[in-house]
Order: structure tokens, then C-alpha cells, then sequence
């Protein structure tokens, strides 16, 4: 199908297999003798920069022809040469250079006249030009662990990573060129199949980029990245704060020269990115600046296909003029298996520019906060610092005024009519010195205010899944203030119109979330165990100082978010050049290092979080090990009361089976250890047990404290029995629960070997009935607990003290019953005693008729008898 597109690709600079890279692997080196010596500086030249020599070689250099280039290949590697030799200059000493020598202007600007490229250094030079294999031979491309770069510019491996990963997804992307053009040929004759396959392909191409994006994290390290590395990718424009008010003055000899602002290196500047977006009819309008200028206002996008190779420039305008793929899909019903996968590969593309914020957040923003951070901390600031990219973004508003007061000459007003930028010779528009000082603006290498700038164009890709005007949505869409943690809620009511106008769901959930579905999930995850709505936790956040680190959020909820997300783990690595300088490496990457790297941290605003929660979680587990070590002591004070009592009545008491030697004479000296007395069944609930008595089946012997193990349950327990009557207080109860032998021992229980006594022990006969001693407050209580009490009578007796009554069938059983002893013990109990019933009705009310065959005896005692 591709034939017939009738496009040849080498006309582009466009391999079918390469992509955008080149065919054949770029040179590593110009072989004419004559360009030797700009090989020799190359040779060095990350030595030279961190040494600070690089200028003066740059300036005994030979200002050489370009005569002696000859295959393309040479133009290209002529061009990262000078490319890589601009940025040195510019950057590579302690304040940056505004003018650039003859020695690079004028060999630079006809190589960029012959490449159609802006003299500084681009995406090209940086990456498409710059790469080889491992091997050195013909090597999968697609693997970034295959590439090495042909130059660096600080010899770090954390910058050959940082560029590779680009190269990596240039090769992989490669393959989205044939589909593209087939798919733009299929929805030309209306193939429908064949566009959905090929759309699916394209899915499941940005898929593996978005893989290989998330690879950045291995070996690229954000606090090398951002001191060492990123400073020399800086342009000349919008640099104002960084120490270049007029941009750079390309000085081409005999006085003669201009002043340029040139966008820094950066990935916007990829042709592959961008064709997505023109194959898919994705427009972007973002700017990049801090707020669009009514009139003069040049999306960013678009202004970066300036710094593309002019090859490859025009394969996009060639792209956007033949695509018909968002028309044709959206010419389709919702439910079109068309529209669906055109959604589809739209918001996976979305997902990607998430993972990009993402790499941004970490690579830029959290660095750039630690800095500012430790440049308010006097304490740090002693050593000479460079000024450029990583202190411009950190510097304040009065050193920024102070550069502009010092430096008159420079200052804006002086400059401007001799400005040029690489789109046209037009004066470049300057931001005041106030918005690149401005507190919250962070900027990219491509002079972008980065986070409105890539949230808007993930917003405008993630649009293109809907039918709706385009216009109207960029206009939506565009620069939005920046949110605030409830603008979430307010977002929702969008996501669903936009649910509402595409007529059904997406068939498969999209790759991620809109930012409002987006802000939910996070805020759920963060507080999971309280599963309040939305609103509400954010209330919590907003409280707690939610889990925003010190420097985390500049008022935006996504590059926020992914603040606060788990930091990368680079492999450990060596640098097989200098190593990131001591201030760098030492307190200031918090961000990057795990949670439990305190000694990292820099100001004690990093330890909100603990401060809140540690206390609390101190405090939870202190009280459980309070509690559950008092009630272990409750039970076995009960124990110890308790045990010569049982002894003495019973053969077994216990869980350690028949006490050998023991005796009732002997009861104090033999009594069971009295932790075996008790099974701990819950930290609230102990058990015991005895058996061994004549009609006795067995005692159990339940007690029941106040649940002392979790302070939450224990402060709710006691406050809702304060003011509820539905919550009764906590009460702690021993409940005793004896089972007797109905006449059926001989049956039930086995003789001892060669021992008929107990065969011959008689069998017991009772009558049933049913008896009770009660504390007079417990009546209810009893009542609601044992159903068989309500068929008693309720009886005062003269022998038993006034709170306590009696509940009966019969008087004669009380007249029986009521021992001496018995009165003596209840009325020792006082009001410890709840009640004591003797039943032979079962524990739980028969549904139908039942056999009394059991004698209950129930004791249920109040907190003193555990002491
Ligand atoms: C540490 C790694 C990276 C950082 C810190 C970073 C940072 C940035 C920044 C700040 C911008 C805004 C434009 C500017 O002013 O420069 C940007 C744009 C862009 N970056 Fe990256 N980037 C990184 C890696 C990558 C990689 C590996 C890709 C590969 C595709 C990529 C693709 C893009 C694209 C396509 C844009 C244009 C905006 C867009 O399409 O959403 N970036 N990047
Ligand atoms: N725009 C990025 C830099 C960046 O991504 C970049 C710069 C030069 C060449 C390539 C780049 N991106 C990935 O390879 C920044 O602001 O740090």
C-alpha cells in the first residue's frame, strides 16, 4: 500500500527503517586532516568545560572553511561539532559567554545554511547525529543498552542514558512511518479493517515508546541531569535570568555580527513526537510562554519544526497536508470500530505525555525546588556557583534585578534591534525579568514555562478523542490557571460531557485517566483506609499538609502528583567521568532518595509528614502494648485468685492436663502455674476450664475486658457509651459456665484402666427448674440475655441483702438453695455480682421442644472480681 502514496522517503531524509535517524550510522569523526584540529577539541572536550579551558581553546582555534565537507553525513557531523562547541562556550565557565567567536560563527552558520538548521545546538545534533553502536557494527537500535553516544559533554553515563533513550525511540518509532502512510492510504478508500489495524498498530508502537521513556529512570540520575547536564543544553533565549539578557552575539569577524536568541536542545525539537500529532490531527497551540500574547502568539510546536533538519521539516508539512485520519474517524459513528481505536492511539499518546510530565517533574521541578531550597540556606552557600540553567531556575527575584542593575549595558531596550531568532530576524519578545523570576515558573530547555506549556499539550492530544470543534476545545484547553487541589471536582462534569458527546464509553479503559479521574485516584490512594469522597479528602489533605513534600506542588496537580510518586531507582553506576560535585550529590536530592533517607533531607519542613503521623502511630502502638500487656495482667490476677479455689474442686483445671501430685491437703504448694491456667483466645477475650468433679462435666470460664489493644476502638467504645444509651459502656465480665452430668456419666466418660469405681458411682437425677440470684441493676440485662428467666417469678428474700432478688418457679427450691455460705459469698461480691442462674433449659432458646438434659449454673461477675 505504501507505493502507492508515491512518496519517496530518502527525498525527507526518512528511512523506513531508521526513521528520522540516519541510514547509515552518523561519523564519528571528520577524517580530512584539515578538520583535525576541531576533532582534537571534541576528543576533550568534557575535560575542558568542567575545567573551565574550553573557551580559550575554542579561541586558538582556526576559523575553518567548510569546503572540505563533502557526503551529507560530513555536513552532520560538522554541525554537531560547532553545535557542541556553541553550548561549551556559552556555558562551560562560571558566568556565560554572550558572544561567540569567529571560530565557530562562521564555519557554523553555512553549515546550518546547508542543513537548514538554527546554529545552536538541536535534537539533531544532540541526538540523531550522535550516536554509535556498542559494537561499533550493525546492532538493534531499538535498545538503548546497544547505543553509545559519539560525543559528550560531560562523559557522564547518566548523559549518553539521557540521549540514548531518545535515539532508542527514534529506531522504535520508525516503524510508525509505513503505518502512517497506509493507514492515511486505507482511510482514503475506506478501509475500514485495514485503518483500525493500523491504528491499533500505532497503539501499541506508542506503547513500547512510552516503555522505553520510562527507561530514563535506569541510568540518568536527576540531580546530575539537572546540575551537570541540562545547564549545557540551555539556549540563548528567554536566558535573561540566567545571566543572557540579549541572547548570544554571533560575532562573524571585522566587527560584524548579530544578536540571536536561540531555543535550547530539546525533544520538542523530534520530528517523530510531532508526527503523531500531525497524523493523528492533534494541533497544539500552546505557546510555552507564561501567558499568550493576544497577537504574535506562535505555538511552541510548530516554532520547533524550525530547529528540525529542513528535510525532515518538510515531511511534516507534507504529512499535515495529506492526513485524513482524525476526519475520517470522526466522519464515523462513536461506536465505530474506527473511532474507537482513532481514541484509542489518541490517548495512549496522552498516557505518554503523562509519563513525560512525569519525567519532567522528577528531572526538573523536584531538582529545581531542592536548589532554591539550598541557595536560601546560607549555611550552604560558600562555593562559587556557575550561573546558568540550574541556578537561573532557582534564582530570586532581587539577584535577577540585581544581574539587570549591574549589567546596564545589557540591558534589554540596548539589545533588542539587533536580535535574531531562528524562525525570523524579528526581535524576539523578552519576558520581564519578574516572570522568569517569578517564584513558580520553571522553564524548559526550549524556553518553555514547562508545566502549563506540556500540560496544555497533553491536554490538547487527549481533546482529539472528542467530536467537538477543535477550536473550541483548544480554547478550553489553553493555559488554564493553574489548579488548585479542588479542581479536580471541578473537572469531572467535563469528563462526563465528553463521555456524553462521544456517545458510549471507550470500548478498552483509555490508557490513563483524565486529569480529574486522575486526581481522584490519587487522592483515594493516599487515603485508602478512609474512603471518603473526594471533597473530603481533600479537606484531609489540606489539613495533613497532604503528602505534598516539602517543594512539591507549584499549584498544579499533576506535576504535583508525581512529586509525591515513588522517586526512580537508577542502577548503581560509575561515571566514567567527573563525579556530580559534593553540594550536588550531598543534601539536596531528597526527592530522589527513598523516604527513610532522612539524613537527606534539607529543612525541617521535609518533615511534616512524620511529624503528623509519627506521633499517631507512636501513639497506637504504645497504647496496644499497654493494653494488651494490662489485660494479660487482669487475666492472670484472676488466675491467681482463682486457681486454689479451682484446684481444690476440680482434678483438672486448666489446659495442662491433671496436675501429678496434686492434692487437697497440699493445694497452696501444688496449685498449676497460673498462666496455664489461661488460653488468650483475642487480646480481650481470655478462657478457662476445669473438669474433673463428680456431676460436673466441665467449667468454661470466659473473660471478657475492655478492648485496651486498639486506642481508636477503645476511645470510640468509651465516648459512644457516654452519650448513647444504645451504647452500653465497656464492662469487663467473668462468665462462668458449668455443665453438668444429667445420670449420663457412665456412659459418657470412660473407667480407668482395671477401675470399675466410677462405673459404679450412682447416677445423678435432677428435677429441672430454673433459679436465679440477681443484682437488682442486672434485672434487664438478664432478662434480655436468658430467655428462661422470664418464666420466673421475681421473689425478695429476708436472708439475701436488699439489692439483690430472687427469680424462681418455686419457693422450696430458694429455701434449698440459699445456703449460708451462699449468702455469705453473694454478699461479698456486692455489687460485682450480675446474677447467678441455674437452669436446665439450653443456652439458647429451643426453636421447637427440647430435652432438659443440662443443669446451667451462670456467674457473671464485674470487673473487681478480676482483681
Ligand atoms: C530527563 C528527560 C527529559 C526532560 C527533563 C524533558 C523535559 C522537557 C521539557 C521541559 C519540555 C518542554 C519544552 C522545553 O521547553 O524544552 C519537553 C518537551 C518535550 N519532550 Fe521532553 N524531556 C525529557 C525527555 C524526553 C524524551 C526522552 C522524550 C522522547 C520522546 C521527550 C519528548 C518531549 C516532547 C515530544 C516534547 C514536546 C512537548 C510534547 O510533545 O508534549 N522528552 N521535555
Ligand atoms: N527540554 C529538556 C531537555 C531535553 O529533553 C532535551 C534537550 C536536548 C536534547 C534532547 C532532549 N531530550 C531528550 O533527549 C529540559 O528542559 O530539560
Amino acid at each position: 500500500m505504501l507505493e502507492s502514496s508515491h512518496i519517496s522517503l530518502d527525498e525527507f531524509g526518512v528511512s523506513l527503517h531508521n526513521g528520522f535517524l540516519p541510514s547509515e550510522q552518523p561519523l564519528r569523526r571528520l577524517s580530512d586532516p584539515y578538520y583535525a584540529p576541531w576533532e582534537a577539541v571534541m576528543t576533550d572536550l568534557p575535560a575542558l568545560i568542567q575545567t573551565e579551558r574550553i573557551r580559550q581553546e575554542v579561541l586558538s582555534l582556526p576559523v575553518l572553511s567548510t569546503e572540505k565537507l563533502n557526503q551529507e553525513a560530513e555536513w552532520q557531523r560538522a554541525y554537531l561539532i560547532l553545535a557542541f562547541l556553541t553550548h561549551a562556550y556559552i556555558w562551560g565557565g562560571t558566568q556565560p559567554e554572550g558572544v561567540l567567536p569567529p571560530p565557530i560563527t562562521s564555519p557554523f552558520l553555512q553549515v546550518c545554511d546547508r542543513l537548514e538548521l538554527p546554529p545552536c545546538a538541536t535534537y539533531a545534533a544532540l541526538n540523531l547525529w550522535n550516536f554509535a553502536s556498542t559494537t561499533g557494527g550493525e546492532v538493534d537500535l531499538t535498545n538503548p543498552d546497544n547505543l553509545v553516544l559519539v560525543n559528550s559533554l560531560t562523559n557522564t553515563d547518566d548523559e549518553r542514558w539521557f540521549l540514548v533513550i531518545s535515539v532508542a525511540m527514534e529506531a522504535c518509532g520508525a516503524k510508525m512511518i509505513p503505518l502512517i502512510l497506509n493507514g492515511i492510504n486505507a482511510a482514503g478508500i475506506d478501509d475500514r479493517d485495514s485503518v483500525v489495524r493500523i491504528l491499533n498498530g500505532m497503539t501499541a508502537c506508542i506503547d513500547e515508546l512510552g516503555c522505553l521513556l520510562e527507561r530514563m529512570y535506569e541510568r540518568n540520575r536527576p540531580t546530575v541531569f539537572y546540575h551537570q547536564i541540562r545547564p549545557l543544553l540551555a539556549g540563548s533565549k528567554n536566558m535573561a535570568g540566567a545571566g543572557l539578557p540579549n541572547g548570544v552575539f554571533y560575532d562573524v569577524g571585522d566587527g560584524k555580527g548579530n544578536w540571536r536568541q536561540y531555543s535550547g536542545g530539546s525533544n520538542a525539537q523530534s520530528s517523530l513526537i510531532q508526527m503523531f500529532d500531525i497524523a493523528l490531527g492533534i494541533e497544539h497551540i500552546a505557546s510555552g510562554e507564561v501567558a499568550n500574547k493576544e497577537a504574535g502568539h506562535r505555538a511552541f510546536m510548530k516554532e520547533m519544526r524550525n530547529y528540525m533538519p529542513g528535510p525532515h521539516r518538510r515531511f511534516l508539512e507534507y504529512l499535515g497536508k495529506i492526513t485524513n485520519i482524525r476526519t475520517y474517524a470522526m466522519s464515523l459513528p462513536a461506536s465505530s470500530d474506527v473511532r474507537q481505536a482513532y481514541n484509542m492511539v489518541v490517548m495512549k499518546l496522552g498516557g505518554f505525555r503523562d509519563k513525560h510530565i512525569q519525567i519532567v517533574t522528577r528531572y526538573v521541578i523536584n531538582p529545581a525546588k531542592q536548589s532554591r531550597m539550598r541557595q536560601n540556606d546560607k549555611a550552604v552557600s560558600g562555593s562559587v556557583q556557575r550561573v546558568n540553567l540550574a541556578s537561573a531556575t532557582s534564582r530570586s527575584t532581587e539577584s535577577v534585578n540585581s544581574i539587570s542593575s549591574t549589567s546596564p549595558e545589557l540591558s534589554v531596550k540596548s539589545a533588542a534591534s539587533s536580535i535574531t531568532s531562528v524562525s525570523d530576524s524579528e526581535v524576539s519578545e523578552q519576558p520581564s525579568f519578574t516572570e522568569i523570576s517569578e517564584d513558580r515558573i520553571f522553564y524548559g530547555t526550549g524556553g518553555t514555562a514547562l508545566i502549563p506549556f506540556l500540560k496544555a499539550t497533553r491536554d490538547e492530544t487527549k481533546a482529539a478523542a472528542r467530536n467537538v470543534a477543535v477550536e473550541d476545545e483548544r480554547r478550553k484547553q489553553q493555559f488554564k490557571p493553574s489548579s488548585g487541589l479542588l479542581e479536580g471536582t471541578a473537572e469531572l462534569p467535563r469528563t462526563d460531557a465528553r463521555l456524553a458527546i462521544s456517545g458510549r464509553r471507550f470500548a478498552s479503559p483509555p490508557p490513563s485517566s483524565s486529569p480529574a479521574q486522575r486526581h481522584v485516584t490519587t487522592t483515594r490512594h493516599r487515603f485508602l483506609s478512609f474512603c471518603f469522597p473526594l471533597k473530603m479528602a481533600d479537606v484531609f489533605k489540606n489539613i495533613f499538609g497532604g503528602a505534598a513534600p516539602s517543594g512539591a506542588s507549584q499549584g498544579d496537580d499533576d506535576f504535583a502528583d508525581f512529586a509525591g510518586a515513588p522517586d526512580p531507582v537508577p542502577v548503581p553506576l560509575t561515571t566514567s567521568g567527573f563525579a556530580p560535585d559534593a553540594a550536588i550529590t550531598g543534601g539536596a536530592n531528597a526527592p530522589f532518595t527513598k523516604w527513610y533517607r532522612v539524613w537527606e533531607r534539607t529543612s525541617p519542613s521535609d518533615f511534616w509528614q512524620e511529624a503528623f503521623v509519627l506521633p499517631f502511630l507512636i501513639f497506637i502502638i504504645a497504647f496496644h502494648f499497654w493494653g494488651t500487656r494490662k489485660n494479660r495482667r487482669k487475666a492472670k490476677a484472676w488466675a491467681i485468685s482463682h486457681s486454689p479455689v479451682l484446684q481444690s474442686e476440680f482434678a483438672v483445671v486448666g489446659y495442662s492436663g491433671i496436675a501429678h501430685g496434686a492434692s487437697t491437703e497440699g493445694v497452696e504448694s501444688e496449685l498449676v502455674d497460673p498462666e496455664k491456667l489461661l488460653k488468650e483466645k483475642t487480646a480481650q477475650e481470655f478462657q478457662s476450664y476445669a473438669t474433673g468433679r463428680q456431676n460436673i462435666a466441665f467449667l468454661d470460664v470466659s473473660i471478657k475486658l475492655v478492648k485496651r489493644y486498639n486506642p481508636i476502638v477503645f476511645i470510640v467504645d468509651t465516648v459512644l457509651g457516654l452519650f448513647f444509651e444504645s451504647f452500653p459502656p465497656p464492662v469487663e465480665r467473668v462468665e462462668s459456665t458449668l455443665y453438668t452430668f444429667d445420670g449420663k456419666e457412665k456412659d459418657l466418660v470412660p473407667a480407668p484402666a482395671g477401675d470399675a469405681s466410677s462405673i459404679k458411682a450412682p447416677n445423678s437425677t435432677y428435677d429441672g427448674f430454673i433459679w436465679a440470684i440477681v443484682h437488682k441493676n442486672a434485672m434487664r440485662r438478664l432478662r434480655v440475655d436468658r430467655y428462661d428467666a422470664s418464666i420466673t417469678f421475681t421473689k425478695e428474700n429476708p436472708k439475701l441483702p436488699s439489692w439483690v432478688t430472687v427469680m424462681t418457679e418455686s419457693a422450696e427450691i430458694t429455701d434449698l438453695l440459699l445456703t449460708p455460705a451462699l449468702i455469705k459469698a453473694i454478699e461479698e461480691a456486692g455489687d460485682d455480682l450480675e446474677y447467678l442462674i441455674i437452669s436446665d433449659q439450653p443456652v439458647d432458646r429451643p426453636v421447637k421442644c427440647v430435652f432438659p438434659f443440662f443443669f446451667f449454673f451462670f456467674f457473671y461477675l464485674s470487673p473487681a472480681f478480676l482483681q
